[in-house]
Order: C-alpha cells, then sequence, then structure tokens
C-alpha cells in the first residue's frame, strides 16, 4: 500500500455504502370521552433525497442512527381535534434503494425531492377505538446506495480508462486521442478463471473544477458514488489538457483527482482504490515511475507543487500501485489480480448487514500499513 500524505494530513475514514436505521411514527393523541374528541394522528418518518447529503454524513450525525417522529396532541376542551405529532425526515443522497430488515423494498429514490414512507404514525384515540390511541411502527430499515458496478475508471481525459477497459475486458469503449471520448459509462465485465466476474465502469474524463460542475462535472462524479471501488488511472509522463491549461505530471494528477473528489462529496476518497499508472511504453516511462514512486512516498515534500487549495484535505491509501501499459498489455495481468485480491477483501467483510456494520467499524480502527506494493517493472515490449 502506498501512502498519499503530507505528514500532518488525517486519514481518510471509511466510505459508507449502506446504513441500517431504527425507524419510529410517533404514537397519537389520546380522544376526549366526555366530548367525543380525537386525538392528533402521531408523526411519520419519511427518507427524503437531498443532492448534498452522503449516508456517511447520515452516520456521523445521527451516531444513534435512531429517527422516532413526534406524538400526537391530545384532545381537549379547547382543541377537540388534537394535532398532528411533527414528522421526521432522515436526508440521504439520491440513488438509494430503502428496505426493511426482510429485504422488502419500501421504495426508491432517484433525484432530489423524492420521499419514502418508512414509518406511519398511530392513530389518535377516538370513538372507534374507545378514545385510546395507536402505537405508531416500528422498524429497523436499510439504505443501500445502488451501485453501477463494482469498479469505476477515475482519470483524467486520455489518461487510458477506455484503453483499459478493453483491455481487461471484452467491451469495446470509444477511443481516442482527444480529450472526453467517453460522455457515458460504459461496463466492462472482467472474467477470471474460476468464472467469477467483476464489472467495471469506465467513467468520463474528469477535468479540474469538475466538483463546481465544470466540464458537466456533476454527472461523471454522481458515477464515481455508484461503484464499490476505484481504479485511478494516469498517464505515466502527466498530461495537459489544453495549450492553456498547465501541464500536470502523475503525481500532480493523482492528488487533483483525490482533491476533485474530496471537493465534490468528501468521502468519496474514502473508497477503497488501486492506483494505474498507464502509458508504461512511452519513452522515459520508468524513470517517471521512479519519481512518481518517489513522491507518493514522500507527498510532504512536494507540496509546493500544487497550490495550497488545489491538494487534498487528506490522505488516500491506494491498496496496490500497478504499472501497465493498455496498449502493450504489460501489467494487465498483475492488474487483474490486484483487483481480485481488493474486491475479496472486502466481499468476504460483507456476508450480511450486522457483520459488515461491526466489521467496518473495526477496519475504521485498525491502521494501514506502510508497505508498497508494485507490479512488475521490467517491460516487455513485444
Ligand atoms: N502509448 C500509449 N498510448 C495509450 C495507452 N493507453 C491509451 N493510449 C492512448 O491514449 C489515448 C486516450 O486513450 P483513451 O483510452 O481514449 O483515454 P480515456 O481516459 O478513456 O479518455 P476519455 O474518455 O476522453 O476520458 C488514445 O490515443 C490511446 O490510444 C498506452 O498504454 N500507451
Ligand atoms: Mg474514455
Amino acid at each position: 500500500m502506498v501512502w498519499i500524505s503530507r505528514m500532518c494530513w488525517r486519514k481518510y475514514g471509511n466510505f459508507v455504502d449502506n446504513l441500517r436505521l431504527y425507524v419510529r411514527g410517533g404514537s397519537g393523541g389520546m380522544g376526549l370521552p366526555r366530548l367525543g374528541g380525537q386525538g392528533g394522528k402521531g408523526g411519520d418518518v419519511w427518507v427524503v433525497a437531498q443532492k448534498e447529503m452522503t449516508l456517511k454524513r447520515v452516520k456521523d450525525k445521527y451516531p444513534q442512527k435512531r429517527f422516532i417522529a413526534g406524538v400526537g396532541t391530545n384532545s381537549s376542551v379547547r382543541a377537540l381535534r388534537g394535532q398532528k405529532g411533527e414528522d421526521q425526515e432522515v436526508l440521504a443522497p439520491p440513488g438509494i434503494t430503502v428496505t426493511n430488515d426482510d429485504g422488502m423494498v419500501l421504495g426508491k429514490l432517484n433525484t432530489e425531492g423524492d420521499r419514502v414512507l418508512v414509518a406511519r404514525g398511530g392513530q389518535g384515540g377516538s370513538y372507534h377505538s374507545e378514545f385510546l390511541p395507536s402505537k405508531g411502527q416500528t422498524r429497523q430499515i436499510r439504505l443501500d446506495l445502488k451501485l453501477i458496478a463494482d469498479l469505476g475508471l477515475v482519470g483524467f481525459p486520455n489518461a487510458g480508462k477506455s484503453s483499459l477497459l478493453t483491455a481487461l475486458s471484452h467491451a469495446k469503449p470509444q477511443i481516442a486521442s482527444y480529450a472526453f471520448t467517453t460522455l457515458r459509462p460504459e461496463i466492462g465485465k472482467v472474467m477470471y478463471e474460476d468464472h467469477k466476474q467483476i464489472s467495471v465502469a469506465d467513467l468520463p474524463g474528469l477535468i479540474e473544477g469538475a466538483h463546481m460542475n465544470r466540464g458537466m462535472g456533476h454527472q461523471f462524479l454522481k458515477h464515481v458514488e455508484r461503484t464499490r471501488q476505484l481504479l485511478f488511472v494516469v498517464d505515466v509522463c502527466g498530461f495537459q489538457l489544453a495549450s492553456k491549461t498547465p501541464f500536470r505530471s502523475a503525481f500532480e494528477a493523482v492528488q487533483l483527482l483525490i482533491k476533485e473528489l474530496e471537493l465534490y462529496k468528501e468521502d468519496l476518497p474514502c473508497k477503497p482504490a488501486v492506483l494505474v499508472v498507464n502509458k508504461m511504453d512511452l519513452p522515459d516511462a520508468e524513470d517517471k515511475l521512479a519519481e512518481l514512486q518517489e513522491q507518493l512516498l514522500n507527498p510532504h515534500e512536494f507540496s509546493h507543487l500544487l497550490p495550497d487549495d488545489m491538494l487534498p484535505k487528506n490522505n488516500m491509501v491506494f491498496r496496490h500501485v500497478v504499472p501497465i501499459s493498455a496498449a502493450t498489455g504489460f501489467g494487465i495481468a498483475h492488474l487483474k489480480t490486484c483487483i481480485r485480491q481488493s474486491l475479496d477483501k472486502d466481499a468476504s467483510m460483507a456476508t450480511d448487514s450486522l457483520h459488515r456494520d461491526r466489521l467496518q467499524a473495526l477496519r475504521g480502527a485498525v491502521p494501514a500499513k506502510n508497505t508498497l506494493t508494485w507490479g512488475p517493472h521490467r517491460l516487455s515490449l513485444s
């Protein structure tokens, strides 16, 4: 593993892609037998989609993970009809499926403002219930981020993401030597000898300022949220998007990518990630790779390369750093092994939600080791 960090940076926490919550509708209010008054209904609990939210924010803001709506008011001489209890809203990001503990789908949040009723409030006491109120509905619910693929390719335009997808799978994405060839995510399948399949989403290239929606940034970044893990792809020789924009080395590209993710949603860089260093067939690639390796290991010494506001706040742990050439096939077999290891590691931790919740907490407590896994360094340019 490689630490990308300045010494003082904090480590990112864990990315949260599912959450289990306790929800309870409010109880109804008491009826008033003497005058036939009806108690107010208990408030309901809703899950509501809001663009800026993340499941991690919900988890951090409500560590108890309990949402209980307000109680309806009792019927009184002044107000024979009691008032409804206050509704409780759980804000969650769009792209969520809400299920109950038995796996039954209660609803889906697709776009901003979508609402799913997850716990009804109890009825107020009335003549029909001998003026006694009923309790609100009680449930454990689960919020799951809908995933489009196991892995998402993240990189600046022309880094070779589509070429990598072709090398890894049988997908035939659009490839061209100009930026923004890929406009929509394309999903390819990586096949393994034991017939296991891993899906990889070729995401459109990010640009600096994507978090501010530059270059359709939000549309691109929203796909990054919907994959289990990330494959960062950088051109070993760096890149320049247009003649007026500055040249960025591979190391700067890595930092800028992390920054774009962080600025869009702060928990995105918490996803498990593998760094792919592409175009190892180019002249000087070995020297550039050595330079990148040194920079990744001592990023604090190279923090002057970018202005402060372009440096990521926290560090990011790459599970593997793998040099490849999507053009010649160099390093692809090793990359497939690394990807599989990384996904298997998480899969074994996610057999059921309870197990997963516990293990995620555990993972957060165990610091990653400062070890480095590099792929084969010799190039075979056949
Ligand atoms: N020399 C060399 N060129 C490569 C390699 N991989 C990709 N390229 C070239 O780099 C250019 C961009 O490749 P793409 O795969 O389209 O890049 P991309 O990251 O998908 O680009 P966008 O979809 O625009 O974000 C193409 O001309 C590829 O032929 C490589 O390993 N070595
Ligand atoms: Mg592409």
